[in-house]
């Protein structure tokens, strides 16, 4: 037939026909042979015992298997109307519930295969009471045994049979979350409610009792829970850092920096309180007792992996992630904060970060927050000072009064000035002399007023107009704003000559604006470190300009981001730098002078020093321990030798007697010669002897005004040596100094 499947031509009905009989006679040609095979090899077989038994068996065999696929179809039929089977897949909540659920209450009683690790703190607890401690006393950790039925268990749950499988699944190498496990849940009932009622206890108790597993930020249950990201220097860092402390976040936390300097927020993380110092023979009591003074260690959480902690019955997850850290300072900037509620309720993350706000507030209600600005434009650091009263400030009568009404007013009068059209900001200049108290001024007001100050100093190195604005930008609308040294933005043209003493002044007045920083606080029990000094006078090294533009303050003053109830204060030492025009009603409204002491400031300085009834009537208990500490800073005055008997009692300075030895004392004050500064760095050194402050003053005058003379003298004496070098460069003759 090869050729007419190979032929081109056509076959028609007669050759279709002649095909289909010749298909026939193929077949039965098949059959008749197939017949005679059989009747020779197969029936023969059939004779043989063994293909007889063979046979049956293999019979027997096939109505088996059919019946057996019949029985589980009808099974499978019947399980389907009778069984209500559910399946949970993790990282899905529903898995959790019910892990938890059975693990909880015991479900695997019988089962023999488990998955053994050490306790995790995330997983839900199989033999583990929740919350338990994952670690032994002796702090190793202690086994967890999970669940890994690769067979059903039965397990009997409110009078129903259930039947349960469960093959774990994967642990995400961080937060211990677990994804591809499965479990199978098969209630022999038909009625769904079972399983209903079982996944929603599951669920319930779940949400009650049970610690939750963590969860990756990035994960599949993100859809389900709320996710915050908190960047530093955000002020809302700063209220969780240490919301975070005082709620106990971080009390499990395994990975931890630990260093003594005590910058940065409070992580709530503390040293052990019973350490004790154990006295052996190589000590002395006075080594003990130094030794019993522990200094401060600071526990700062590494990026570690996620907490859980429990605020208000909700459950919340926090991880730290490490911003860089400055290697000077040890300060960190661009740190983050994660928080995932395990709950989607967006107004709990409301309420959290309200409390947070609300317990800074509180735990700073004694301090003055004061932010720093950097170069870069941002408020990269910060630091907390004990609110300073009113009282201690010794002004000229009724400035502090007229400060204080007049912001008390401002901040109370948005309304107004949104009705009448003037914009809500309000500006103060405070100017004159170093150490009189312009600083101390803000510091004050911004105690007395609750609010914090954001400081710009315009001396720091690389401080610009857009600096400045992003500055401003993200100040909050009730703070104070306070520019320091507003005059560096305008530099005059200056000869070498005039640099060069411009330079050795400024170094002076640098070097004692620090001591005085540091001695106030000091004064107040803290130690301001190096760096912080730096910052809070900006790093300044010469030249002491500013890249800021005299628009660029303008601007700042100006512009919209001034207009939100901001107090602005601006301090110089130079007023007559300033361009008229920044200065001007509108942008500065109140402009407060200071000068050096007066006798009646020295008067009260002194009385603010020695306050009635609690110093003996004679001298002589000045702390010469003080001496050298400070006598560098205020020309040689000798303390008297401590000759007096501490034990032996003596009346106490009465009001009249501190009144009297202040007028003395003030007597001896040259009226607007010296700075508060000064008489307060003066006064220190006599911190527990007014008689003996009386009796040295004069002495500290004089020294005082020969070290004026001498400096001026050497500066005169400079100048001309570099005038005589110039001239020399220039081939001139050099006059003879
Ligand atoms: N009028 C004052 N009353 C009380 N203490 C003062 C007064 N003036 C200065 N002091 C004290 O002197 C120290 C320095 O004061 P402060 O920093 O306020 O001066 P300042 O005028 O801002 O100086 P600078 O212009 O150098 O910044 C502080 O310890 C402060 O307590």
């Amino acid at each position: 037939m090869d050729v007419w499947k190979n032929s081109t031509l056509s076959a028609g009905p007669l050759g279709a026909a002649l095909d289909s009989a010749y298909s026939a006679y193929e077949a039965i040609l098949a059959v008749m042979l197939s017949l005679r095979f059989v009747v020779a090899y197969v029936v023969p077989l059939f004779h043989q015992t063994w293909f007889q038994d063979g046979f049956r068996l293999l019979l027997l065999g096939s109505v088996m298997e059919t019946a057996r696929r019949f029985w589980k179809k009808v099974a499978d039929r019947v399980t389907e109307s009778v069984f209500t089977t559910a399946t949970f897949e993790s990282p899905d909540f529903a898995f959790d519930w019910v892990d938890d659920y059975l693990s909880v209450n015991h479900a695997w009683g019988f089962l023999t295969a488990f998955r053994v690790t050490s306790a995790m703190s995330t997983q839900p607890g199989v033999q583990l009471a929740k919350d338990a401690d994952f670690v032994d006393d002796a702090g190793h950790p202690v086994p967890c045994y999970e669940a890994d039925a690769d067979r059903e268990e039965f397990w009997r749950w409110r009078g129903h049979w259930i039947k349960l499988s469960k093959k774990p699944g994967v642990r995400h190498w961080k937060t211990g979350e677990e994804s591809e496990g499965v479990i199978r849940i098969s209630v022999y009932s038909w009625k769904k409610w079972v399983l209903d009622a079982l996944v929603k206890e599951a669920r319930e108790h779940y949400i009650k009792n049970s610690k939750p597993r963590l969860i990756d930020d990035s994960g599949a249950k993100s859809e389900a829970v709320i996710i915050a990201h908190i960047e530093q220097p955000d002020r809302i860092f700063e209220w969780l850092c240490d919301f975070l402390g005082s709620a106990n976040a971080w009390g499990n936390v395994r990975q931890l920096y630990v260093s003594s300097r005590q910058t940065g927020p409070s992580w709530g993380i503390d040293s052990s309180p019973e350490l004790e110092v154990v006295k052996d023979e190589d000590m002395d009591d006075e080594l003990l007792e130094r030794l019993k003074k522990r200094p401060k260690v600071n526990y700062r959480p590494a990026a570690d992996r996620p907490q859980l902690f429990k605020w208000k019955s909700h459950w919340v997850q926090v991880t730290r992630d490490q911003g860089s850290r400055d290697w000077r300072t040890g300060k960190e900037e661009g740190g983050k904060l994660t928080l995932i509620l395990h709950n989607a309720n967006r107004s709990i993350l409301d309420d959290l970060i309200e409390a947070s706000r609300v317990h800074f507030s509180k735990a700073s209600q004694h301090l003055v927050t004061i932010y720093l600005a950097d170069q870069y434009g941002s408020w990269s650091k910060t630091i907390t000072k004990a609110r300073r009263p009113l009282d201690t400030l010794i002004l000229p009568n009724g400035v502090l009064e007229l400060l204080l009404d007049d912001a008390r007013d401002f901040m109370a009068s948005e309304k107004w000035y949104r009705t009448a059209g003037v914009p809500h900001r309000r500006g103060y200049l405070l100017y004159g002399m170093p150490g009189t108290g312009k600083s101390s001024t803000i510091h004050a007001l911004a105690s007395e007023l609750m609010l914090p100050i954001y400081s710009i100093s315009l001396a720091t190195k690389g401080m610009d107009d857009s600096a400045l604005q992003n500055l401003v930008a993200e100040t909050p609308p009730e703070c104070i704003l306070s520019i320091e040294d507003i005059d560096c933005a305008f530099p005059e043209p200056r000869s070498a000559e005039d640099l060069e003493e411009e330079e050795e002044g400024f170094q002076q007045e640098r070097a004692a604006r620090r001591r005085a920083r540091q001695e106030d606080a000091e004064a107040q029990g803290a130690e301001l470190p190096e760096e912080i000094l730096d910052q809070m006078e900006g790093a300044m090294l010469p030249p002491r300009t500013s890249d800021v533009t005299l628009s660029g303050l303008l601007n700042l003053i100006d512009g919209v981001w001034s207009e939100e109830g901001r107090l602005l204060f601006a301090t110089t030492n130079h007023i007559e730098k300033l361009d008229p025009a920044l200065i001007r009603p509108g942008r500065i409204d109140v402009k407060i002078s200071y000068t050096a002491s007066t006798r009646d400031q020295a008067a009260r300085l002194f009385e603010r020093f020695f306050p009635p009834e609690s110093y003996p009537s004679t001298s002589g208990t000045g702390s010469s321990a003080d001496v050298p500490r400070l006598s560098s800073a205020y020309v040689s005055v000798s303390a008297p030798s401590r000759a007096a008997d501490l034990d032996v009692p003596r009346a106490f300075l009465n009001k009249d007697e501190v009144h009297k030895l202040a007028e003395e004392f003030a007597a001896a004050i040259p009226e607007h010669k010296f700075s508060a500064a000064a008489l307060q760095g003066f006064l220190l050194l006599w911190k527990s002897d007014p008689l003996g402050a009386v009796s040295a003053v004069r002495e500290f005058v004089d020294n005082s005004e020969k070290e004026e003379k001498e400096r001026d003298d050497a500066r005169r004496k400079a100048a001309a040596r570099r005038k005589a070098r110039r001239k020399q460069d220039r081939g001139e003759d050099p006059e003879v100094l």
